[in-house]
């Protein structure tokens, strides 16, 4: 470890963010009664912008009146390129109810736009007298906010989770695609003839996860359009969940199960990381440093790794 510690990343569940659009208000209690860790109301991409005034009003007013239990409760607003983001952030921190946790703001491409919300954020919570710090979370999805994903990641304490957005990202990287992720048909290699497939999200979604890690941000996987799919679903996940991402988007109610699934810690994973710690507990009294478990090195980084998972189902069953 470098003599700059690794900050942890906020200890709470965020497996899945279920998305619902601000306009569509008879999905509020539905939402509020799923089984996803984190609510992202809409007010960007899936309001029509005739509908931006209402559906912020709908928003606002359901902070109030719905009971959102003990799920993370987030407003996506409207990008710093529109008319509308300064009003959405002015009227949520001067009108919404003390139970919005978090806004979430969609195609960052600097530090310095996080710069621009945080000081009007700050502004109004010391002008309002509101006592629950608004977190940030970040949707990273054009060429610059990859590019400038780390100091994204730095750009301020409020920032909680990163999410990439393939939607956005595949438009701005210029993309040939219209699929939301998982497998591009064209995005593979040949060998003897055969086909395989790679995969064109992978490079971005380290990218976020060692800017996200590097701060103490929690790495998010965005959307999977294709809510047919339920294997695509849990493919994509399943990569995001190894690669260190720690949940994925819902965008229909179909994908909430599937995400909790993958982004929870299986029974057997957990009993094997408990083992594995079990044994370097053995290792250390006999002041040994490595030995074997199931005819496999593990040494004292097997104990970070172990804690990990460990760590991750605790939090999620407390
Ligand atoms: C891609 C880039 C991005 O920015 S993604 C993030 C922004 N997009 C969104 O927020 C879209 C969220 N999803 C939706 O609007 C809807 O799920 C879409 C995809 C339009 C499908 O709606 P609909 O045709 O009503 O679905 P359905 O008939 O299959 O619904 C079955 C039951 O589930 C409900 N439902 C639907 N969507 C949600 C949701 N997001 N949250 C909670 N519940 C939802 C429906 O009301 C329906 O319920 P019921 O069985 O009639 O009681
Ligand atoms: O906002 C999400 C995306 O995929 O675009
Ligand atoms: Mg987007």
């Amino acid at each position: 470890m470098s003599f700059r510690l690794q900050p942890p990343s906020p200890a709470r569940p965020n497996r899945c963010q279920l998305f619902g659009p601000g306009s569509r208000t008879a999905l509020f209690e539905k939402m509020a009664a799923s089984a996803a860790d984190v609510i992202n109301l809409d007010l960007e991409d899936s309001v029509a912008p005739s509908d931006k005034d209402t559906a912020r009003a709908n928003v606002i007013q359901a902070t109030h009146d719905v009971d959102w239990g003990n799920k993370y409760l987030s407003v996506r607003i409207n990008g710093l390129d529109t008319p509308y983001w300064y009003r959405d952030v002015v009227d949520l921190l001067e009108k919404s109810s003390e139970r919005l946790d978090q806004i979430m703001i969609p195609k960052v491409g600097c530090a310095a736009d996080i710069y621009a919300v945080d000081a009007l954020v700050t502004a109004i919570e010391a002008a309002t007298g509101r006592t629950k710090k608004i977190s940030f979370e970040v949707i990273i999805e054009s060429a610059a906010g990859i590019a400038h994903a780390e100091e994204i990641a730095a750009s301020s304490p409020r920032l909680q989770a990163m999410s990439l957005g393939a939607a956005d990202f595949a438009a701005s990287m210029g993309m040939q695609t219209t699929g939301i992720g998982g497998t591009q048909e064209n995005y593979y290699m040949l060998q003897g003839g055969n086909q395989h497939w790679s995969d064109p999200w992978h490079w971005a979604q380290a990218k976020i996860v060692a800017a996200a890690r590097t701060h103490g941000v929690l790495p998010v996987d965005g959307p999977f359009g294709d809510f047919s799919d339920d294997d695509g679903f849990r493919a994509q996940a399943r990569r995001s969940a190894v690669l260190g991402m720690v949940g994925k988007w819902a965008i229909h109610p179909k994908q909430i199960a599937l995400a909790n699934e993958v982004f929870t810690p299986s029974d057997e994973q957990v009993s094997e990381a408990r083992e594995i710690l079990a044994a370097m507990e053995t290792a250390k009294a006999n002041g040994e440093g490595a030995t074997v478990y199931k005819g496999r090195l593990v040494d004292i980084a097997s104990i970070k790794q172990a804690e990990v998972i460990v760590t991750q189902y605790e939090m999620i069953n407390s």
